[in-house]
This record gives structure tokens, sequence and C-alpha cells, in this order.
């Protein structure tokens, strides 16, 4: 039976992954705004205790993805969760009357695609659904910037206080783990690097994998709706041979974890200056290698949150929606980095910019 028959009837799944920040919720916003009158079911997955992006997506009113179609995976990456969350929701999602055209499932920007795609062979799944593509968002300016070249000091440092650490800079694995799943790579915030720049992150990426999958570039996610949906790939056919490290390390099956990075919350109250606040809060990042912090702050006499996004020390801000009735407002941030990131002093540090 050919790929194109197999498929036949099957609802397609493009499951989008990419490091912290690499733009994959704002892409998937203007997915669903220009979705060409494709019903989309969205399924995300986030890092940390606060649900920003599924509050983000929500919030953008596209009518191809209505709030019931969001449904937020909350209890751990998804690639550890596959048996105990994902299975569950997309069979609860294919018993549905109006069942979606298209299903879009935005990792979390830890996960390794790999278990995931796997997961579409499970026979209740790989019967109703296939995976059109693996789309893998990279943040090119992060990439031109070193963020994901082996530091061998911080490798060094994990290791001091990790001794069971098997293998290389956590960050450099988990990019390539999350390209060599990759059907199609997007080379995001291509507005924040110059051409040459572009042309050794170009390299770069390709130098990591060795299939050679297309590569598009992209500024804040604009990509078209028939291209990222309309990959048809079958890729859990294929995932088995797109192995990440960890299953090359542990072909036993050993279980992975993601211990090597660690997210809190910091609660505050008012931020009455906020761009002082934002100002500040750079150096704190800078200072401590805070990888991603994303949250909504209530700024005193305005009656809109302002959502605070930062990747590394590029912070952007606006004011997304009114405060409801009801809510609490209040200040919520969540802050991610590296398993050595000192939580207390970057509590005490946040704390102190208000
Ligand atoms: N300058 C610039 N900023 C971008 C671009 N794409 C996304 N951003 C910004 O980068 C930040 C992170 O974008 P998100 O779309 O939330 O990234 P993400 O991959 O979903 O992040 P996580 O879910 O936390 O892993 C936001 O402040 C975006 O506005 C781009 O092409 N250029």
């Amino acid at each position: 039976m050919t790929l194109a028959k197999a498929q036949q009837g099957k609802i397609p799944a493009t499951v989008i992954t990419g490091f912290l920040g690499a733009g994959k919720t704002t892409m998937i916003r203007n997915l669903l705004q220009n979705a060409d009158g494709k019903r989309i079911a969205l399924i995300i997955n986030e890092f940390g205790d606060l649900g920003v992006d599924g509050d983000v997506l929500k919030g953008c009113g596209a009518e191809a993805c209505s709030e019931e179609d969001i449904i937020e995976l909350t209890n751990g990456c998804i690639c550890c969760t596959v048996a105990d969350d994902f299975i569950p929701t997309m069979t609860k999602l294919l018993e549905r009357e109006n069942r979606p055209d298209h299903i879009v499932i935005e990792t979390s920007g830890l996960a390794l695609p790999q278990p995931l795609v796997a997961a579409f062979n499970w026979p209740d799944i790989r019967s109703e659904v296939t995976v059109d593509g693996v789309v893998t968002v990279v943040d090119s300016a992060a990439v031109a910037a070193g963020r994901f070249a082996d530091d061998h000091d911080k490798v060094d440092a994990l290791r001091v206080n990790d001794d069971n650490l098997d293998h290389e800079s956590p960050l450099e694995e988990l990019f390539e783990d999350q390209l060599t799943a990759a059907d199609l790579i997007v080379l995001n915030k291509t507005d924040l690097i110059d051409a040459s720049g572009l042309k050794s992150v170009r390299d770069e990426v390709a130098s990591r994998i060795s299939r050679k999958p297309t590569m598009i570039e992209a500024k804040n996610g604009e990509v078209a709706a028939a291209i990222l949906l309309g990959l048809g790939v079958g890729t859990e056919g294929e995932i088995a041979n797109r192995k990440s490290h960890h299953e090359m390390e542990h072909e036993a099956g050993e279980e992975h974890d993601h211990d090597e990075f660690d997210s809190f919350v910091v609660e505050l109250g008012a931020i009455s200056d906020p761009a002082a606040f934002i100002d500040r809060l750079k150096g704190v990042i800078a200072e401590h290698d805070v990888l991603r912090l994303k949250g909504f702050a209530d700024v005193p006499g305005k009656p809109m949150r302002l959502l605070i996004q930062a990747v590394g020390s590029r912070i952007d801000q606006y004011y997304d929606r009114a405060w409801a009735a009801g809510e609490a407002r209040g200040t919520r941030l969540v802050v991610i980095g590296l398993h050595d990131m000192d939580e207390a002093a970057v509590r005490a540090a946040i704390s102190a910019l208000v």
C-alpha cells in the first residue's frame, strides 16, 4: 500500500517543536489567523506551572480554533507523559462528534519529539491519525549568539553536581534532538540577524543533523498554512530512524527526565513602573543565566494585564487583555533555567525590583 493510500481518511497532525522561546506559539498564532478555512484542534504542552501559551492563543480570537479546541497538557513534558496524558487526550478528541480537520501539537521547549511521534504508532491512534510532519522552530538569533554551542565550563560544572550526567551540554543535546526529528526546519527571528549571520546559522543547523530536511526562514513565525500543514510525511513511520541522544545512549529503554532544567513561579504585587522593572529584569536574567521568563503583570491604573516574555535577556511586553471581572490581579512570572540556577537568589533579585 502506498503512503498516500495508507493515510487516506486519517486526520493529519502536525507536531511543532523547538527550544524555549524559539517562536512556536507565535507561529501557531499566525497559523490560526491564516488557516485557509481549516478547523484546527490545538494541543499545547508547556514547561512550568503557568499556562501562558494557552492563554495567549485563547486570546487571539481566531475562528479556526475556538477555546474548546485548545487543550492544555500541564502534567510535565509531553514526551514523558505520553501514556498518561497524551494518548487519553487524543482518544477523547477523536471521540468528539465534530472532529477537527487538522490537529496541531505544540511541545514544550524542553520536550524530545521522538516519544511523542512514536505514540502515533499506538493501534488506537494509528488507525485514525497520521503525523503530517514535525516542524522544528529555531531561534536564529540564539544560535548565532552561540546558545547551543557546547559550553564546556557549564557542562563540567554540572558534572560536579551530578555524577550521573552522561552526556554533553543539555542545551546542545536537546537542540540536536529537536532538529533530528524535523521534517521542516523554520529558521525564525531572521529580523534579529544579518544575512551573513543567517548563513552561519544555516550551516550550523545543517552540520548538526545527517538528514537534510527543508529549511525555510521566517520572522514572527510567518509561514503559510499550506506549507506548515501540508507536509504529508507520515512521520510515525520514520521516527525510529531519527533517534534522540537519549535513545541512542539507552537502547534498553531507560526513562529520560528533565532534571537538567528547573522552573518556578515568582509572585509579586503590582508593578508601578513597568519600564524600570523590565530594564532591571534584564540584568537579573543575564546575571543568573535565566533561559526563559514569561507571565503577566499587574500595572496599577491599567485595566489590562501586561504580558512579559523574556528569551534570555531579550524582553517583549504588551498589554494582552483586560483583567476579567472577579479575576485576582497580580504579577506571576514563570522562570526557567538550568538546574544549577540559584532559585533563592533569582527570587530575591526579582522581588527586589518591585
Ligand atoms: N524579534 C523577534 N521576536 C520573535 C520572533 N518570533 C517570536 N518572537 C518573540 O519571542 C518570544 C517567544 O516567542 P514564543 O512564540 O512564545 O516562543 P515559544 O517557542 O512558544 O516559547 P516556549 O513555549 O516558552 O518554549 C516572544 O516575545 C515573541 O514575541 C521573531 O521572528 N522575531
